[in-house]
């Protein structure tokens, strides 16, 4: 007779723990007395209480020894965003979540928790306090949104109550943090080359940046709180700072932080929007024979020019959810923690 080892309900796997938010996961996790194991296609770091394994989570052989004996599994490996290669979404995002959701069932994991994103309902058009009940679009701006659409879909409708595994989806929106590879790099990259003096639009649309522990702690709470029984099953959850903040402030205060000059001159959103298509239209016809990525893509402009922000009300009411770092404080250890980035670093 074999006897199947009973995973311990302290043990967990983090597919994409190498990445940003899954570090910050992991780390917590730790904090929290989980052991980890970790699957990523890079291993970025070495920690006491995590396993860690390399490989593409495409690859189920691969993927097979991370989570047996394994209770708990957080997904947040994606391409990033500003890839824009459609075959390499469609293979991770869709495929690769296939793969994780099979592998899950066959090794009896209990609980699966996807990383998804508040992007997934949002066209380029105006979002107020959304609420998760917004029917994902039928237009989404990119490959990245098109993507985590199909992946949300697949996770949530794999839950199965009666002994199967439970899926829950969290869905964050303008992660900012220590240690992002994105947001503030970005920015201060498009300062550096002179391009941050304008401001797309009066500068009034509100968005929802989320500092990263507070993703984390949503992420915690829902697979804490993901249980046959609760209403957490086959949902999605917004998970935001609940602090939605005008777009053009959020940019002024990490680039004044950083000791930039805060963006001063308006220009008409329908005006760059246009540029931006067209910029866009260019280099599609150019791609054979020269690569360039715009700086100012559709999806970008339209991202700094409307309101995007979410209600997390469902989050606080099925599993208790509170940011526990406000706004400001996320601005200001994210500031310190890029010392390299600050106007005249070498
Ligand atoms: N950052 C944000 O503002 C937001 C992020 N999200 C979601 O949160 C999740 C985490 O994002 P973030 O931490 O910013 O992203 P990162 O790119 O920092 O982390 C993703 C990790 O997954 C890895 N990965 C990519 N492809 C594979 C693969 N085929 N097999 C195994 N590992 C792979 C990446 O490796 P490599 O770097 O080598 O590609 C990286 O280590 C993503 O699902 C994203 O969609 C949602 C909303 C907002
Ligand atoms: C979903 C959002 C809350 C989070 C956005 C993350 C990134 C898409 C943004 C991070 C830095 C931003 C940025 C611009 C667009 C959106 C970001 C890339 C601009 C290109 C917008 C136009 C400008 O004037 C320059 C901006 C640089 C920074």
């Amino acid at each position: 007779m074999t006897t199947r080892v009973r995973p311990s309900s302290k043990r967990c796997a983090v597919i994409g723990g190498s990445g940003f938010l899954g570090r910050h996961l992991v780390e917590k996790l730790l904090e929290r007395g989980y052991s980890v194991a970790v699957f990523d296609i890079r291993q970025s770091y070495e920690l006491p209480g995590v396993t860690f394994y390399q490989g593409d989570l495409c690859d189920k052989e691969a993927l097979r020894p991370a989570l047996k004996d394994v209770p708990l599994v957080f997904h947040c490996a994606s391409p990033a965003p500003a890839s824009d290669d459609r075959a390499l979404f469609q293979r991770v995002n869709v495929q690769g979540t296939c793969t994780v959701i099979q592998a899950c069932t066959e090794l009896g994991v209990q609980k699966l928790v996807l990383t998804s994103s508040a992007s997934v309902v949002y066209e380029g058009a105006d979002i107020k306090n959304g609420t998760e009940d917004i029917p994902y679009t039928a237009k989404p701006m990119d490959y990245y949104t098109e993507t985590k659409i199909e992946q949300e879909k697949l996770v949530l409708q794999a839950c199965d109550k009666e002994g199967g595994l439970l899926t829950v989806a969290i869905r964050p929106h303008g992660i900012f943090g220590p240690r992002d590879p994105q947001l503030v790099p970005i920015l201060v990259d498009t300062a550096r080359r002179g391009k941050m003096k304008f401001i797309i639009g009066d500068g009034t649309n509100l968005v929802d940046f989320t500092f990263v522990e507070n993703v984390v702690h949503g992420h915690i709470l829902a697979a804490e709180h993901l249980r046959p029984e609760s209403p957490l099953c086959g949902k999605p959850y917004h998970i935001t700072n609940d602090e939605p903040i005008r777009f053009w402030d959020f940019m002024s205060k990490v680039l004044v932080g950083l000791g930039y000059a805060a963006p001063r001159y308006h220009l008409p959103y329908m005006l760059v929007y246009g540029l931006a298509m067209l910029l866009w239209l260019l280099a599609m016809l150019l791609r054979p024979l020269v690569a360039f990525k715009p700086t100012f893509t559709p999806m970008r402009v339209a991202l700094a020019g409307t309101h995007h922000y979410y209600s997390c009300e469902a989050a606080k009411r099925d599993m208790g959810y509170k940011p526990l770092v406000s706004l400001t404080e996320g601005i200001s250890r994210t500031v310190e923690s890029y010392p390299h980035l600050r106007h005249g670093a070498p």
